[in-house]
């Protein structure tokens, strides 16, 4: 079977504590972007064992520690009987950009292995085994836009309609953000507005009251996010954000079917398209 694991974006972004066990609850709004892996699921030849080949991007990590995998050995833990699978992952979305890619696999590889496998697991299922393998997994099982609160792992559906169709342009400035490091460099604080609200207004509103908590925090050490976000805003983008804890920064366009060209340094990569 093969699946194409989408990426997300984030729409604002707010810290607003920290838990006894070191994580932090939030509020944000995540959806779908069209910017994809590759991901096939095969059962292993007799007598083989499970097995995971990677090209495209190199991921860091041994095989074993690959979300795929682990997603795998989440699902044999309690079905035991399960027979071995080949996986095959073809990695083009940027890592520790902000935009969810591992977590997309890990969330496209319990659902392709529940077809696979015949568990015949439900989403509600899914979703809690998503959980246990990152905050932002359970977020792909659905994989529609979501209004995510505590970890980032309790949702509700958000049709947020005024987005469909929009062009948009992401950038990732060839930076690794660790996810651990931006949280750790952030002071929660109650939300200035209620972003749920906020995000029912039309897009152009959403440069003064939808925010993302990670941009103030990381702004003193790379000024290049902030910089960029300045020229997507300056190329007529109706809103522009960092996505998640970062280094992806993207621009929304409603209206248009494209996004316009822009002259960025060579090594940054660009993903240009419709929501
Ligand atoms: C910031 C967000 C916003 O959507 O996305 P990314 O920027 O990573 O894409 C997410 O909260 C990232 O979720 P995810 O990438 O699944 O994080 P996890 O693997 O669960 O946790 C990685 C580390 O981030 C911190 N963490 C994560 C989630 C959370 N609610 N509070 C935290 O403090 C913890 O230090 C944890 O050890
Ligand atoms: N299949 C995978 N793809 C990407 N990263 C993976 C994968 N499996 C494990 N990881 C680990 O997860 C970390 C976070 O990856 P990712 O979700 O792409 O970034 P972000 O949290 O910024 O959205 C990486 O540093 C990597 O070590």
């Amino acid at each position: 079977m093969l699946v194409f694991p989408n990426a997300k974006l984030n729409l604002g972004l707010h810290i607003t504590a920290r838990r006894p066990d070191g994580f932090h609850t939030l509020e944000t709004a995540m959806v779908p972007l069209p910017w994809t892996d590759a991901l096939e699921v095969l059962p292993a030849p007799e007598a083989a064992e499970t097995s995971l080949t990677l090209t495209g991007r190199p991921v860091p990590g041994e095989p074993a520690t690959n979300l795929c995998v682990r997603a795998y050995e989440l699902l044999r833990a309690d079905f035991p009987q399960v027979p071995a699978v080949r996986l095959h992952l073809h990695k083009v979305v940027p890592i520790g950009a902000g935009l969810g890619g591992g977590s997309a696999d890990a969330a496209f590889a319990l659902r392709a292995l529940n077809t696979v496998l015949a568990l015949n697991l439900s989403d509600d299922a899914l979703e809690a085994y998503a959980r246990r393998l990152g905050s932002d997994c359970a977020f792909f099982i659905r994989n529609q836009p979501a209004l995510a609160l505590g970890r980032g792992d309790e949702l509700s559906a958000l049709p947020l309609p005024q987005l469909a169709g929009a062009a948009c342009k992401v950038i990732y400035p060839n930076l690794h953000i660790s996810t651990a490091e931006a949280y750790a460099g952030v002071t929660p604080r109650p939300p200035q507005h209620a972003l749920g609200t906020a995000l029912a207004a039309p897009i152009n509103t959403w440069r003064d009251t939808v925010v993302n908590d990670f941009e103030a925090s990381l702004a003193p050490k790379f000024p290049v996010l902030a910089q960029l976000k300045e020229q997507l805003y300056a190329a007529g983008a109706a809103y522009a954000s960092l996505s998640g804890s970062g280094s992806a920064v993207f621009g929304l366009w409603p209206g248009q079917s494209a996004p316009p060209k822009l002259a960025l340094k060579a090594d940054y990569e660009v993903w240009d398209g419709v929501l």
